[in-house]
């Protein structure tokens, strides 16, 4: 099946690194950056941030006025009711975000979230009309078809029941590679990704779902995946907003190789 290429994403977590003041002046500089960025004016380059979630109204307000998407670190699995800490996928669309992260290794390591749980975090996402980031990835170092392995099953628990036409960005997040000085080897992201995205090209309903890839990404990484990746979740390495500049400039040259044109 020929596949129709989605912008390149990148999208970075400030997970809970930064201040509430920060976290908005953070949300300044990418306003900034993606006024004069041409890639992210014209869509050739999609990017979401995603701040603590006090900072989620005011960051929304203040990305209105560009392409930026806005996301949730977390989502209830519930819409409404007695869920004490909770906040629901319904909310969070209430003020303006447009995606949830689900299934992130820090969620499931922490706070024990299970499989089952992200699958509910998932479809919860969904049924709000937010785009899920899921996140999945093996937890230990080992071979590439481990890895894809290990993925398809997380894969095929969280998209059960997901109904035709949903949108979602498949984020491959080895555990290992998260909070590391450096990312995975590029040459195994890229064979993980390549058959994350075979089995996704075998079921018409996850066909056009993007994968991105996250863990110790930076500056440097993307041009060493090529076409392999639809762009990067990012974390410590764009919480400076120069850093997310260059990787902003990295995802435009990526997309315009997709497209055919000289970068
Ligand atoms: O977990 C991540 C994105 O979800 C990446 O975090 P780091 O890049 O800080 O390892």
């Amino acid at each position: 099946m020929t596949r129709t290429l989605p912008a390149v994403t990148v999208g970075v977590s400030t997970k809970m690194y930064f201040s509430y003041e920060r976290s908005l002046a953070y949300a300044r500089s990418v306003a900034e950056i993606a006024a004069e960025h041409p890639a992210v004016q014209s869509g050739a380059v999609e990017v979401f941030v995603i701040p603590t979630y006090p900072a989620l109204a005011e960051t929304v307000r203040i990305l209105e006025r560009t392409p930026v998407r806005v996301g949730a670190q977390d989502i209830a699995t519930a819409d409404s009711g007695a869920f004490t800490g909770e906040v629901s996928g319904a909310v969070l669309a209430e003020i303006g975000c447009t995606l949830a992260e689900v299934g992130h290794a820090e969620r499931r390591r922490l706070f024990g979230e299970t499989d089952l749980v992200t699958r509910d975090k998932t479809q919860a996402a969904l049924r709000n009309g937010l785009t899920p980031v899921l996140c999945i990835g093996e937890r230990m170092p080992g071979s590439t078809d481990a890895a894809v392995d290990e993925c398809v099953d997380q894969l095929t628990s969280a998209l059960a029941g997901t109904p035709e036409g949903s949108d979602l960005v498949v984020a491959y997040e080895p555990h290992w590679a998260i909070g590391a000085p450096d990312p995975a080897p590029a040459w195994h992201i890229v064979e993980v990704c390549r058959g994350l995205r075979a089995h996704l090209a075998s079921d018409q309903r996850l066909a056009s779902f993007r994968v991105i890839y996250g863990g110790s990404a930076g500056p440097g990484l993307l041009g060493q995946l090529g076409t392999a990746v639809d762009g990067l979740f990012l974390g410590r390495y764009a919480h400076d907003p120069a850093a997310l500049a260059t990787v902003i400039d990295e995802a435009a040259a990526l997309a315009a190789v997709r497209a055919g044109s000289p970068a």
